[in-house]
């Protein structure tokens, strides 16, 4: 391994000391060199690196050991320590000297001063004064304005990672480091050159919780917070994007996007910037688009939305259909007979692709099934495919795990997927290739006409049109090197405020998923007599269900959290640190739930969280896990794993994952020994996803070049 991929993995992953390089040599800065003020583009390549966590103008944190492990194999994380510091930490010290060295004085100033001056730095800024430049007086202002309407001062740590994020990094900061408070001192500071900021979030209860909680801060330094919701009218929108610092979800500024380029191309208005320029946004006026370009997006949970969510491009359908009927018939009629074909019999599943395919005695099969006369006018190879994705549906979609059915808008009932990694129903988003519509008529709802593709952009397409772009997340880990490589956007890895005290109790496996089920009920019986509150995370709905009957039936008082009971969230939340407290969630309790712990609960040792499986993505589990032990806290938390988990056939292949399932049918007691298996399969997945994000890159790549070359809008005339 080259030493600069070394660092990077070091970097990325907080390897245990033996793994990692024992100390990486302190990395040189070719682009910034020390005292460069330069406004930092996106774009520009600098290298990442580790902040010096043991420099004393971090106070007052003096970062120790990241996590504890008892019991099992697991050695203590290393402290970072770096002999010499970088350029670039030198320079960022002597920025945060500055903003200190003005604390004093705005302290004495009253409201309206410090709103005065903020104006006074807009002015500055809209007269091309760097921004640069003005970061030490904002900033400065940003703390105060924290200190006086949240009553939280930004700590110094923070302040590092927004000068991180105002250079175009990636702030890692641990969970429950208060990413919240740190993203409003670059979206302030771009904010002041009038052309907006963008804060974009994984879901709109992300991006409403953060924009209400941070808006009193915004306001005192004048300036304008908009919220974008899904079910947003295009007039509020406009509204919303019109104020200088805008929150919302990827996702919705990518259907903004989509949705005003075809307003734009509808009206003749289109720039030539569809030939390649390249340059963001539209200048075009008019009063219908929404959008006023793009400027700068601060990118929460940066590695979920520029990587998980970057496996599937956004698209807006067209709304033209003429063989509807025909269509919803044979969704039908496919979905009546899925259960009839048997695997190896009829159909077979690529191990690689997962595909499913028809084997010539399953398309005999199709052939001689009755259909009726709309049916039989679909082509043959098209009905095959028709029965492939429902056998696919029904064996593999399951109601409570992937989606729910719930009453829609209109009277009629829905499928609405929960998100596996926030374990929230993602409103509005469909599955594509006609899955959604097989999940329909499995569940015999009404079948939303399949529609064709008017409009599309890839993530990455999305966010390199910001002319600045930065993230932040708790867990770049595996990550960063990705990230890099498409954004071109450093990982930097900010310290934590107090040293974490969070302790990793050593995983332990199981045969079966009950066997597993009754060893966590043990556990929290346990925990839950020391008064401790516990977490235990599922990964979906259905098994939050069994687990929580489990429970029950051991008379353990404990609530559930999962997108069924989104009513009672806040309630939950807000009592799960009390004392004997037992919480069962799924993913839900990631990302956003900063659970408090009531004044004794310390004392006692924190919150426990037991995590039941591992997720398809390490950052995901992380999350979970990052509920305890939040801001220096104590807590402790424990992974539970067995023989019949989802992560083994996905990542180690069916064939494989069936023998272990059978090996722990008959098993007696744990095969903690096998943990590292499920790591392995965890690893796999995650590179098989890498695979399929670079394969979709490629591809989007290749097409727009062509699509440009021919005098094509890559984004508007979409191949369906
Ligand atoms: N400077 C500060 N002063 C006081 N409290 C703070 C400060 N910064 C953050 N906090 C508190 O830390 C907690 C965590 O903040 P926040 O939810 O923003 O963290 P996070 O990094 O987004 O975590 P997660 O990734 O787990 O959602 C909150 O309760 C917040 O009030």
């Amino acid at each position: 391994m080259t030493e600069k991929k070394r660092k990077e993995t070091y970097m990325a992953t907080g390897e245990t000391q033996s793994d990692a390089p024992s100390e990486p040599p302190p990395a040189a800065d070719p682009i910034l060199p020390p005292g460069n003020e330069k406004e930092p583009m996106h774009g520009e390549l600098i290298d990442a690196e580790i902040p010096d966590v043991a420099s004393p103008s971090l106070s007052p944190a003096t970062p120790g050991t990241s996590e504890r492990h008892i019991g099992g194999t697991h050695k203590a994380l290393s402290p970072f320590s770096r002999k010499g510091v970088s350029p670039r930490m030198i320079r960022w010290r002597r920025k945060l000297t500055q903003i200190n060295n003005l604390e004093a004085l705005l302290k004495t100033e009253d409201d309206t001063t410090l709103r005065k001056r903020s104006l006074a730095l807009r002015y500055r800024a809209m007269a091309g004064e760097k921004l640069s430049a003005l970061l030490p007086e904002g900033y400065a202002l940003v703390r105060e304005a924290g200190r006086r309407t949240l009553a939280m001062r930004h700590y110094d740590v923070q302040m590092i990672g927004g000068i991180a994020l105002f250079e175009g990094c990636i702030a890692e900061m641990q969970t429950g480091e208060g990413k919240t408070l740190t993203a409003t001192l670059p979206l302030y500071l771009h904010a002041l050159v009038g052309k907006g900021a963008h804060l974009a979030t994984v879901n709109d209860y992300l991006a409403k919780r953060d924009a209400e909680w941070m808006r009193p801060l915004y306001e005192s330094l004048g300036v304008d917070v908009g919220i974008i919701q899904t079910p947003d009218e295009q007039k509020d929108r406009r509204k919303s994007y019109s104020c200088a610092v805008t929150y919302g979800t990827a996702k919705e500024f990518g259907f903004d996007f989509l949705r005003d380029r075809l307003l734009l191309r509808a009206q003749n208005r289109l720039q030539t910037e569809m030939l390649g320029d390249g340059g963001g946004g539209f200048s075009g006026g008019g009063d219908e688009v929404v959008m006023r370009g793009m400027h700068f997006c601060l990118v929460d949970e940066a590695d979920s939305i520029l990587i998980d969510e970057a496996r599937t491009p956004l698209i807006i359908g067209s709304i033209e259909d003429t063989v509807r009927d025909q269509i919803v018939e044979t969704y039908q009629w496919a979905s009546e007979h899925a259960p009839e074909f048997e695997e190896d019999e009829h159909f077979e599943i690529d191990d690689e692709t997962k595909q499913y395919e028809l084997t010539s005695r399953g398309r005999q099969k199709v052939r001689a099934l009755p259909k009726s006369d709309l049916v039989r006018t679909m082509g043959l190879v098209d009905l095959y495919e028709y029965i492939e994705r429902s056998v696919k549906v029904y064996l593999e979609f399951l109601l409570d795990r992937q989606y729910v059915v719930r009453p829609g808008d209109k009277g009629v009932d829905e499928i609405v997927i929960v998100d596996e990694f926030t374990g929230r129903l993602a409103e509005g988003r469909k599955w594509r290739d006609g899955i959604h519509q097989a999940i329909e008529a499995k569940e015999k709802i009404e079948i939303s006409v399949p529609t064709g593709q008017a409009a599309r952009i890839t993530v990455q397409d999305l966010f390199l049109r910001y002319p600045h772009l930065a993230g932040m997340t708790g867990t770049a880990a595996t990550s960063a090197s990705e990230l890099k490589r498409i954004y071109r956007t450093p990982v930097i890895r900010v310290p934590t405020n107090r040293p974490p005290k969070r302790e990793r109790l050593s995983d332990r496996v199981f045969g079966t998923i009950l066997a597993k089920y009754e060893a966590v009920a043990d556990e929290v019986q346990n925990v839950n007599a020391e008064g401790r509150p516990v977490l235990i995370g599922t990964r979906s709905i259905d098994k939050s269900v069994i687990l929580s009957q489990m429970l029950t039936e051991r008379n353990i008082e404990h609530e559930v959290l999962n997108a069924n009971n989104v009513a009672k969230e806040a309630e939950i939340v807000s009592a799960a640190g009390g004392r004997g407290k037992v919480t069962v969630a799924t993913n839900m309790a990631g990302r956003g739930t900063d659970i408090k712990l009531d004044d004794e609960i310390e004392s006692l040792g924190g919150m426990h969280v037991i995590c039941t499986e591992l997720h398809d993505a390490a950052r995901i589990d992380r999350q979970l896990i990052g509920r305890c032990g939040r801001q220096g806290d104590r807590g402790s938390y424990r992974q539970y794993l067995s023989l019949d988990d989802d992560i083994l056939k996905s990542g180690l292949g069916p064939d494989k994952a069936e023998k272990l399932k059978t090996k722990g049918e008959v098993l007696k007691g744990s095969a903690d020994k096998q943990a590292n298996l499920f790591r392995k399969a965890q690893r796999k997945v995650e590179r098989k996803h890498f695979r399929d994000r670079m394969v979709l890159m490629h591809h989007e790549k290749e097409r727009k070049k062509m699509q440009r070359e021919i005098g094509q809008d890559p984004y508007l005339d979409t191949p369906d």
